[in-house]
């Protein structure tokens, strides 16, 4: 069979066949499929050496450098999935939105997103926008071989959080100014972000992702009425605009323990879980029909060896009679985690979930 007969079109079959692709479809898998949120990042000195002097948004426009940094978790660890290396701004920047990075604080907007006339601000993305990550794409799949890559993108909720705040926020409070004072201007906002947002997933799977992450990690923020009626529409728009693919669209976020329903319902195939829900209980809110990802605390991997085998049990427990389950953190690897801590727990899933 030739890499075109595959069920997935472009994607190799040894890669269709992959314990992470076989587990998002809830098909029996050879071992528990992991891998880490943040990955790729500063936990790791071969990552910090390659980033030396280089400002974060410029190292995700340089592909040779991008393919370097994906491939480091996948070499180190044995992970069973990449992720590419990029963030959740990427998009926004690439439209011309003048925000920045800033270390140890995150996204900075410079003129913040609150009115319609700052709204005007926010174009369509094409993929000439984003050549870039079609050619690091190009070159990460030819070097990964089996090994699936996860494109990404940030969900309308947690991209508007930082256009409107300006910056991170804990309390949110200029986001619900606007979405409970404006609903129309909040709706034409989110629906815009929508766009951009499926835009940027079809140029990663169209250059050969084999799934994708869309991270609302701050929706956790709000109660379930007010993310179905103000929220929910505009990732239910993102998952529609790419499912006609065929690859497994997964939906995470931090907090969302009473959200967990509505966000597989907004289209995911798998959901993501952070450590506050046991994952049997949190397929009980999810419902049949989808896979779950998740859910080891990354604050675990600061404790002893036994400690962390013995929470990672706990784990593979509550997820012994689930349908399918992707072992991930319950949110981003920790920037001071021993990277060998990673290692260890990688092979200890496997090893424990071997069938
Ligand atoms: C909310 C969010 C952002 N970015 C992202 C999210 C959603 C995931 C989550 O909830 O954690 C997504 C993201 N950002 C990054 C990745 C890389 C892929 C991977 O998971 O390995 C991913 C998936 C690289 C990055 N994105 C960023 C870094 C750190 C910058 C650096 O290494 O210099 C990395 C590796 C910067 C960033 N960008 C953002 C934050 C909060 C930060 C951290 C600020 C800091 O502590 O310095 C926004």
């Amino acid at each position: 069979m030739s890499a075109n007969d595959s069920p997935a079109g472009k994607q190799p079959t040894a890669t269709y066949e992959s314990a992470f692709l076989k587990a998002c479809r809830r098909e029996p898998v050879p071992h528990t499929p992991v891998w880490f949120m943040r990955q790729a990042g500063r936990s790791l000195p071969e990552y910090r050496k390659v980033r030396e002097g280089i400002p974060m948004l410029e190292s995700c426009m340089r592909p040779e450098l991008v393919t370097e940094i994906t491939l480091q978790p996948v070499r180190r660890h044995g992970v069973d999935a990449a992720i590419y290396f990029s963030d959740i701004v990427v998009p926004l920047k690439a439209i011309g939105v003048d925000l920045d990075i800033k270390p140890g604080i995150g996204p900075v907007v410079e003129r913040p997103i609150r009115s319609r006339a700052d709204l005007a601000r926010l174009r369509d993305l094409t993929p000439e926008d984003v050549s870039y990550v079609t050619e690091a794409i190009g070159l990460l799949t030819r070097e990964l071989g089996a090994t699936p890559l996860i494109g990404f993108a940030g969900a309308p909720f947690t991209l508007a959080s930082y256009l409107v705040e300006g910056g991170p926020s804990r309390n949110h409070e200029h986001t619900k100014a606007l979405m409970y004072g404006d609903p129309q201007l909040w709706a034409d906002l989110l629906d815009r972000l929508a766009d951009i947002t499926a835009a940027f997933l079809k140029v990663q799977i169209e250059a050969g992702a084999s799934a994708v992450q869309l991270f609302d990690s701050w929706v956790g923020a709000l109660a379930p009425a007010d993310y179905r009626r103000s929220v929910m529409p505009a990732s239910a728009k993102v998952f529609e605009a790419v499912a006609g693919y065929g690859v497994p669209r997964i939906h995470f976020g931090v907090g969302t323990g009473e959200l967990l329903g509505p966000m597989g319902e907004a289209g995911a195939d798998v959901v993501g879980v952070d450590w506050r829900v046991p994952l049997d209980e949190a397929a009980r809110r999810v419902g049949p029909g989808k896979a779950l990802q998740g859910n080891l605390d990354p604050a675990v991997l600061f404790s002893s060896p036994e400690a962390v085998e013995a929470k990672t049990r706990e784990v593979l427990d509550a997820a012994a009679g689930l349908e399918g389950h992707v072992f991930n953190l319950g949110h981003g690897v920790l920037p001071t985690t021993e990277p060998d801590a990673l290692t260890r727990l990688v092979e200890y899933v496997h090893t424990r979930t071997a069938r």
